[in-house]
């Protein structure tokens, strides 16, 4: 039981150091409220609370994961390595796939909603 916590704290922990030194965790943190605030403004239904809240998990908990990357490739070096550039880029690339997926989804979601409001 005793580690069980001590693992829940670490994983927090880990949370909060990337929230203080990555700006796009930050970003990510700010959209996920503002697109919370929204969905509770436009009263989205279940379906699309459930595809929200998975799509902002998903979100935030790949941006953890390139943060462990980045760092563990600056702990490997901080010398120039084309293996070290591929890995830094491709974890960059999953999660700007992830976002531009979820962009499209928001869109969907929300687009009919606005424009039932301003017509
Ligand atoms: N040691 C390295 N060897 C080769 N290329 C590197 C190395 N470190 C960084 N790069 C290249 O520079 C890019 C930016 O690296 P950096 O570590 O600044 O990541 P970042 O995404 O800007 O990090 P952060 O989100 O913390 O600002 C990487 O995607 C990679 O292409």
């Amino acid at each position: 039981m005793k580690t069980l916590l001590k693992s829940f704290y670490f994983a927090v922990q880990g949370i909060a150091a990337a929230f203080q030194s990555e700006r796009n965790f930050r970003i990510h943190v700010t959209a996920a409220i503002i697109v919370i605030a929204a969905g509770l403004f436009f009263n989205i239904s279940l379906i699309e609370w459930i595809v929200i809240l998975l799509l902002i998990g998903g979100m935030l908990a790949l941006e953890l994961v390139n943060t462990a990357i980045e760092r563990i490739a600056d702990a490997v070096s901080k010398e120039f390595h084309p293996l070290l550039k591929t890995a830094k880029d491709a974890a960059a690339g999953a999660v700007l796939v992830y976002a531009a997926v979820s962009v499209v989804i928001g869109f969907i979601i929300f687009a009919p909603k606005i424009i039932e409001v301003f017509s």
